[in-house]
C-alpha cells in the first residue's frame, strides 16, 4: 500500500528547503508527497529576495482537495509565514485525524525571516497544541518555550515546557547549534527523555530543518513509532549533510537523494564490475599479462559518494595467475582494493567521470602498442617521489598519478611506473567504467 505524506510550506526556488526539500525527502523513503503551499519565495544559497504569501483560503482549499481525495498519513508544517494562514491551517488540520509534525520555521539559514513577527503568537496558540511532534533547533526552541538554552540540560528543559506548557505531544530540540562534540537532539514524548547522537560532520546544511521533520514525517506516515521514525530521520539527515553537493555560492543544501542514491548506485557499481568481471576471465592469454602480485579491477561510486576505501569495490584477495588463465581469488567487494583504490580517488580529483581500473604488468611492447591505436599514455617515476611523500603511507600512488596527469596536461588512458626496490613495473588502465577498461585492454593484447 502507498502511503501519503503532505507538506504544508513554503517553496525555496533553490530547490534545498521548503516544499522542495520536503518532496525529496519523501520520495527518498518511498512515501507519496502531496503538498500545500503556503508561500512562494525567492531564494538561492546565499539569500532570500522575495516572499509571496499565498491566500489564506487557497491554502486550506489545498489541505482540502487533497486529504479528501488521496488522503494523508501524515502531515508536516513548515513556513507558515504570517497569522492568517496559520489559522487557516489549524482550522483545517483540525478536521482530520492525522499525525502532524510542525518544524517551526522562523528564519532562513541565511538569515531572512519566514515568519511574521506578529505571527508567533498564533503559531504558538493555534498550531503548537496541533503537534505530535515540534522540531525546533535551538534558537526556535528558545522562543516557544522564552527560556535561554546553553547545554543539554536547557534544551531538555525547553523540550517539556513546549509539551507540558504549550501543548505539543512531543518535541525535540536539535542539538546542532549548542556546542557540544556530537550533534545530540534530545526528544521529549510520553513524559520521557530520548537523546539520539550523531557525529559532527562537515557538508551542506541549507533545508536541514526541513528534511529533518519531512523524514520523521514520512517514517510516521508508514507505520513507524514516533521515537524509530525520530532515528531513522538522524540517520537520513547526518547522510544527507555529509553527502551534500556542492552548489550555489552561500549554504549548500543537504542531499536528500543520498539515502536511496547510495545502495542504488552501490547496486550498479557490483554488478557491472561482476559482469565486466566474467568477461575478463574469458580473455584468453591474460595470464602472460598478469603481474606477480595480482591484478585487480576496481569500480568506484560516482564522485559525490566516492570519498574513501569503501566507496570503491574491486576484486578481494585480487585476480591471480592459475596455470595458463587467471582466476580471481574472492569476488567484487566495496573496500577490497587498496593500490587501485587510490589510484582511481586521485584520478577522479582530475577527471571525476573516470571510475574504473585495472592494472597489467608492465610492457614496452605494450605501451607502444597503445601508442599507436591513439591511447594517452603517461608515467611516473618513483625515484622522483619527493622524501616528505615517500615518508606518507600510501602517499606514492596518488602522487604518481597527479604528476601522470600534469604531465600530459590531459586525461591518460594509460599510467605506468617502471617500479623500484622491490616495486614491480606496473601499467594502469583506466576509463569510465568497466567495460570501457575492457574494451582498451582488448584493443591492447588482443
Ligand atoms: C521556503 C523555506 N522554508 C523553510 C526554510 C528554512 O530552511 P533553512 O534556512 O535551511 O533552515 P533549516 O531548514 O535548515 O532549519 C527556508 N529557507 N525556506
Ligand atoms: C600491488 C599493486 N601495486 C600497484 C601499483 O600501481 O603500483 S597495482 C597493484 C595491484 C592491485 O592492488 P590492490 O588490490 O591493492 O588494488
Amino acid at each position: 500500500m502507498i502511503r501519503k505524506a503532505l507538506t504544508i510550506a513554503g517553496s525555496d526556488s533553490g530547490g534545498g528547503a521548503g516544499i522542495e526539500a520536503d518532496l525529496k525527502t519523501f520520495s527518498a523513503f518511498g512515501v507519496h508527497g502531496l503538498v500545500a503551499i503556503t508561500s512562494v519565495t525567492a531564494q538561492n544559497t546565499q539569500e532570500v529576495r522575495a516572499i509571496y504569501d499565498i491566500s489564506p483560503e487557497v491554502v486550506a482549499k489545498q489541505i482540502e482537495a487533497v486529504v479528501e481525495d488521496i488522503g494523508v498519513d501524515a502531515a508536516k508544517t513548515g513556513m507558515l509565514s504570517n497569522a492568517k494562514i496559520i489559522k487557516a491551517v489549524a482550522k483545517t488540520v483540525k478536521k482530520y485525524e492525522f499525525p502532524l509534525v510542525v518544524d517551526p520555521v522562523m528564519i532562513a539559514k541565511s538569515g531572512a525571516p519566514l515568519l511574521r513577527e506578529d505571527a508567533m503568537e498564533a503559531l504558538i496558540e493555534k498550531i503548537i497544541p496541533l503537534a505530535t511532534l515540534v522540531t525546533p533547533n535551538k534558537s526556535e526552541a528558545e522562543k516557544l518555550s522564552g527560556m535561554k538554552i546553553e547545554g543539554l540540560e536547557d534544551a531538555k528543559k525547553a523540550a517539556k515546557i513546549i509539551v507540558e506548557e504549550l501543548g505539543a505531544k512531543g518535541a525535540i530540540v536539535k542539538g546542532g547549534h549548542l556546542s557540544l562534540s556530537e550533534a545530540v537532539d534530545v526528544l521529549y514524548f510520553n513524559e520521557k527523555f530520548r537523546e539520539y547522537r550523531a557525529p559532527f560532520v562537515k557538508g551542506c546544511t541549507h533545508g536541514t530543518g526541513c528534511s529533518f521533520s519531512a523524514a520523521i514525517t514520512a517514517n510516521l506516515a508508514k507505520g513507524k513509532k514516533l521515537e524509530e521514525a525520530v532515528r531513522i530521520a538522524k540517520e537520513f539527515i547526518t547522510m544527507g549533510i555529509y553527502y551534500g553537493p556542492r552548489i550555489g555560492h552561500g549554504h549548500c543544501p543537504v542531499n536528500q537523494n543520498a539515502w536511496i542514491d547510495i545502495p542504488a548506485e552501490k547496486w550498479r557499481v557490483y554488478e557491472s564490475l561482476g559482469n565486466a568481471l566474467k568477461e575478463l576471465m574469458s580473455i584468453d592469454n591474460l595470464y602472460e599479462h598478469a603481474p606477480e602480485v595480482g591484478m585487480n579491477f576496481i569500480y568506484a561510486l560516482p564522485k559525490l559518494y566516492a570519498r574513501s576505501k569503501e566507496d570503491v569495490a574491486g576484486v578481494k584477495g585480487r585476480i591471480v595467475k592459475f596455470g595458463n588463465k587467471i582466476k580471481p581469488v574472492g569476488w567484487v567487494e566495496f573496500g577490497a582494493s587498496d593500490h587501485l583504490t587510490r589510484a582511481i580517488l586521485t584520478f577522479m580529483e582530475f577527471f571525476p567521470e573516470v571510475r574504473s581500473a585495472l592494472n597489467l604488468k608492465y610492457s614496452e611492447e605494450l605501451i607502444k602498442k597503445a601508442s599507436s591505436l591513439g591511447l594517452k599514455v603517461s608515467f611516473y617515476d618513483r625515484r622522483e617521489e619527493p622524501e616528505e611523500i615517500k615518508a606518507k603511507e600510501g602517499g606514492t600512488i596518488p602522487w604518481g598519478v597527479k604528476t601522470a596527469i600534469e604531465r600530459i596536461n590531459d586525461k591518460p588512458d594509460i599510467i605506468y611506473h617502471l617500479g623500484d626496490w622491490g616495486k614491480e613495473p606496473m601499467l594502469l588502465i583506466f576509463g569510465e567504467n568497466p567495460e570501457i577498461v575492457l574494451r582498451k585492454l582488448k584493443m591492447l593484447i588482443e
